[in-house]
């Protein structure tokens, strides 16, 4: 953990940055192609710590991973075939790395035992190993289940109906991916549709999912094939930019390979709706993930309200669009957002403490937060909670103090963004 200095000088920012890969893509290339039978090849990586993590623990159940670069490739004789670990698999921060392979293993036939970091090991996993024991799973785990570590026996699975509680694609995906190993038919219902990489990418490996009106199945049974893999840039890491150039004077950036899944472009909508100056102009490629040129410029912001069925296609952004509205003018609400209490860290608590020693006129509610603008911010020490979301948020904050704002741990970027900081350079005049 190191401090980091950021004195910018309030620039202005101009240039046009390829952002990097997708990280709930690349997570589940390297996990599809493991489970796969042959050769899966990915193009557009995300190096992050993250998907490294992901890579890791494939590599401890003996599936064959190369990386060159941001392309890798995934060789393997297929999920029957994987190695018991004789270590324990380590997901680091991950939380997709640890539910969605919780949703993998409890179907394989291997023994494994799973842990990650600090943070992951105060987040929830219930949500996940609840429906899976119903569906015959073996897990056990601290706190009967809830925090890691967690030992898994994989077993013979039976498929379920399951209404989910919360959304989220990672307690959906677990299930998914189980009921690829389950008898019968696995059904998902979702009340608010949340991001849908899994669905997409099954099909890309062969496997037929209906999606029907929030209700997603799959048959068990059904194998994956392994494929090409592309993956689009990470809508997630284009929000702290899209912030950055619609807040700061005189700037004008063009982001790159955006992916605009619309399951995950919400970020898109709130800009617009808050008055940004942004173009989007759609790439002509026939991918699984839809990728778009997005171009933004300095902004009048007015406040809004985000709440409903929009939450999981930005909750991610949630930090960064906090951050914008500061500059915003009036009220801007943030509702129906409960789940960034479950983040890397309590999210609403570290978003509202910290944008407050920055002089953000914002206060948390129990489920988001209020923001009233526009305030002009000032330099201050900031604490990340090791969250890369909300060291990105403070550094993206920085560019318009006058004066000096410190991170705690600015190292923590990486696990979403490594070449976040040179990003700013590439673009800062
Ligand atoms: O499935 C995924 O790749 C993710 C789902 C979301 O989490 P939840 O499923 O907990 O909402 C999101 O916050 C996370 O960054 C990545
Ligand atoms: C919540 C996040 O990721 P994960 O759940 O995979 O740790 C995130 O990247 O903001």
């Amino acid at each position: 953990m190191s401090e980091k200095v950021l004195q910018y000088n309030q620039p202005s920012l101009q240039g046009t940055l390829a952002i990097p890969g997708d990280k709930s893509v690349s997570h589940r290339s390297v996990m599809f192609g493991a489970i796969a039978t042959g050769r899966t090849t990915v193009e557009g990586f995300l190096l992050g710590e993250d998907c490294l993590s992901t890579i890791d623990c494939f590599r401890k159940l003996g599936v064959a991973i190369e990386v060159n670069g941001t392309n890798v490739t995934i060789d393997s004789a297929g999920i029957e075939n994987w190695q018991e670990p004789t270590e324990v698999l380590y997901t680091g921060n991950s939380g997709t790395t640890t539910r969605l392979m919780l949703g993998i293993l409890a179907g394989s036939s291997i023994h494994s035992v799973m842990t990650g970091d600090a943070s992951i090991g105060k987040r929830p996993m219930r949500r996940v190993i609840d429906p899976l024991r119903q569906m015959g799973a073996q897990i056990t785990g601290r706190a009967n289940g809830q925090y890691t570590p967690l030992a898994i026996q994989g077993t013979t699975l039976q498929a379920i109906d399951y209404t989910m509680p919360v959304a989220s694609a990672q307690v959906k995906s677990a299930i998914l991916l189980a009921g690829l190993r389950a008898e019968g038919t696995t059904i998902v219902r979702e009340s608010e549709v949340s991001r849908d990489h899994t669905e997409r990418m099954l099909r890309q490996f062969g496997v037929q999912v209906e999606v029907d009106n929030g209700v997603v199945s799959l048959q068990g049974g059904q194998t994956l094939t392994g494929t090409h893999v592309a993956v689009p840039g990470d809508i997630s890491s284009a929000a702290f930019f899209l912030v950055a150039g619609a807040i700061c004077a005189n700037s004008r950036i063009t982001l790159e390979n955006v992916g605009i899944n619309p399951t995950r472009d919400g970020i898109i909508e709130v800009l617009q709706q808050m008055g940004a100056a942004i173009t989007v102009t759609p790439s002509d490629n026939e991918q699984a993930e839809p990728t778009a040129t997005v171009t933004i410029e300095t902004s009048t912001l007015q406040g809004t309200t985000i709440g409903g069925d929009i939450i999981p296609r930005l909750i991610d952004e949630i930090p960064i669009i906090a951050l914008l509205a500061t500059q915003a003018q009036g009220q801007t609400i943030i509702k129906d957002a409960e789940e960034l209490k479950v983040k890397e860290t309590d999210r609403i608590t570290a978003v509202v403490d910290e944008l407050k020693k920055l002089g953000a006129n914002i206060e948390a509610t129990e489920d988001g937060m209020v923001i009233e603008g526009p305030t002009p911010l000032h330099g201050a020490a900031l604490r990340t909670y090791g969250d890369h979301r909300i060291g990105m948020m403070g550094a993206i904050a920085s560019l318009i103090t006058a004066d000096a704002v410190t991170l705690d741990d600015a190292e923590c970027v990486a696990v979403s963004y490594p070449s976040f900081f040179e990003h700013i350079e590439a673009v800062k005049k």
